[in-house]
């Protein structure tokens, strides 16, 4: 567990100092905990109606629609990702039920049914009016971070529930050890595999691949007010420092470290917007003359198997590999893991008890990341602020 510099001047361990660190928030009274997913269609005449929801007013240009909509529909229009939130919603409630909290999990979605304003009228009803929110995303940036708010905001407006139903959200978990530590197992598990089979530590390549975003929503990633340095931004230097810490891991339980790198993939908007890269395709064309023979492609950006994973990364990344003639694995998400839940339920009781943040778990220098968005954070200088709960305003 690392603590960096500027935790050493948060004055140590009551509740009311805790309360004074930027990071953690006073100790919170919560009735009930919001799982908030990305949804996904779940049958062919979802998949047009789902993208609409998805790209409302974001410039995806139609071909780029029409092409994932073939994804969705190889697939018989289904995406996984609902069947996996409930698979997770489920796993966590149990898990918040063993250790006694007392919390029903409620779940909701930012785009398709069951949408959050169902959860939160639910929720409602049941007399539960301060929430806790966890949005099924780890890093920061506009559609990982502020976009979740702005979700729990639209859904308080739509359900008239403004005042009446509160929504906090637990602080991003990129680095928290239940979220990193099946990406470690995965990619530890894969490299035994590599050299089982033959192949030398300079012989194998692991790519570490997450959602590409516009540059513009990297460089505004993460509190306004912090400087990411040569990173451009909170999100990759998160997703950098997350990698950094997996491979330490891995080379220590198997007594090598292959070269790694971060790439990007499912970019979606014009051309003419630059967007980050390299693309995990390009890439992997490119190994072979690198003397790659064999990669590991850990979706290090994501919390399930869903379209992005199951597409982007088994069809087309393994396709890619295949023609470059590369021995190819793809290493777990998180998914239902045990760890995962229980790092998820330790996420929920840290803000019961405010703990402090010495004793939050996290595995990288950045980390424990904030309990309340900093004014600005993640802003998405296309669309400006929108109405955003569960942080400071600008
Ligand atoms: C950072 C990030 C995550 C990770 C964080 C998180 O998990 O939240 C993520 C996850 C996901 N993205 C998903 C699906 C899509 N994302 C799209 C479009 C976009 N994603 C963006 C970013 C991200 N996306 C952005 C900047 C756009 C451009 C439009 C916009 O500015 O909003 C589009 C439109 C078509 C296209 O791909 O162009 C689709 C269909 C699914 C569901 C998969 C399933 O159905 O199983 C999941 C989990
Ligand atoms: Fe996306």
């Amino acid at each position: 567990m690392t603590t960096s510099a500027h935790h050493a001047q948060v004055p140590h361990a009551t509740a009311a100092s805790a309360a004074g660190s930027p990071h953690v928030q006073r100790p919170q009274v919560y009735d009930a905990v919001l799982l908030a997913g990305f949804g996904g269609p779940e049958g062919q005449e979802d998949v047009i109606p789902f993208l609409r929801n998805v790209t409302r007013g974001r410039g995806i240009p139609d071909e780029r629609l029409e092409e994932v909509a073939t994804h969705y529909r190889h697939f018989g229009g289904v995406s996984p990702i609902n069947e996996q939130n409930r698979t997770l919603r489920q796993a966590l409630q149990q898990e918040l039920d063993r250790r006694g909290l007392g919390l029903p999990v409620y779940w909701g979605n930012r785009n398709w049914d069951p949408y959050l304003g169902d959860a939160v009228k639910e929720a409602d009803k049941a007399g539960h009016h301060r929430l806790l929110g966890i949005a099924t995303s780890a890093y920061s940036s506009y559609s990982s971070c502020r976009q979740y708010r702005e979700d729990f905001a639209r859904a308080l407006l739509e359900t008239n529930l403004v005042g009446k139903v509160k929504i906090d959200k637990i602080r991003q978990f990129f680095d928290h050890p239940g979220f990193v530590t099946p990406f470690t197992e995965s990619l530890h598990e894969a490299l035994k595999s590599f050299t089982a089979a033959g192949h030398r530590p300079d012989e194998i390549r692991v790519l570490f691949c997450t959602h590409s975003i516009p540059t513009v929503d990297a460089e505004h990633s993460g509190p306004r007010d912090q400087n990411f340095g040569e990173a451009g931004g909170a999100y990759p230097a998160q997703h950098l420092a997350v990698a950094e810490k997996i491979m330490a891991s891995v080379a220590e339980a198997c007594g090598f470290a292959p070269a790694w790198e971060l790439v990007y993939q499912s970019r979606s908007g014009p051309p003419s917007q630059p967007w980050l890269e390299p693309d995990v395709c390009d890439r992997i064309a490119e190994l072979p003359a690198e003397g790659t023979q064999a990669v590991a492609i850990v979706p290090v950006g994501f919390l399930s198997d869903h379209m992005e994973v199951m597409w982007d990364l088994d069809e087309e990344a393994m396709e890619a590999a295949e023609e470059a003639g590369l021995q190819a694995v793809r290493t777990a998400t998180p998914g239902a893991h045990p760890k995962f839940v229980q790092g998820l339920a330790d996420l929920v009781e840290e803000r019961i008890n405010a703990t402090v943040p010495e004793q939050r778990k996290h595995l990288t220098e950045l980390g424990p990341w904030y309990d309340v968005c900093r004014p600005g954070c993640c802003e998405n200088v296309r669309l400006g602020f929108q109405p955003a709960a569960a942080g400071l305003e600008p």
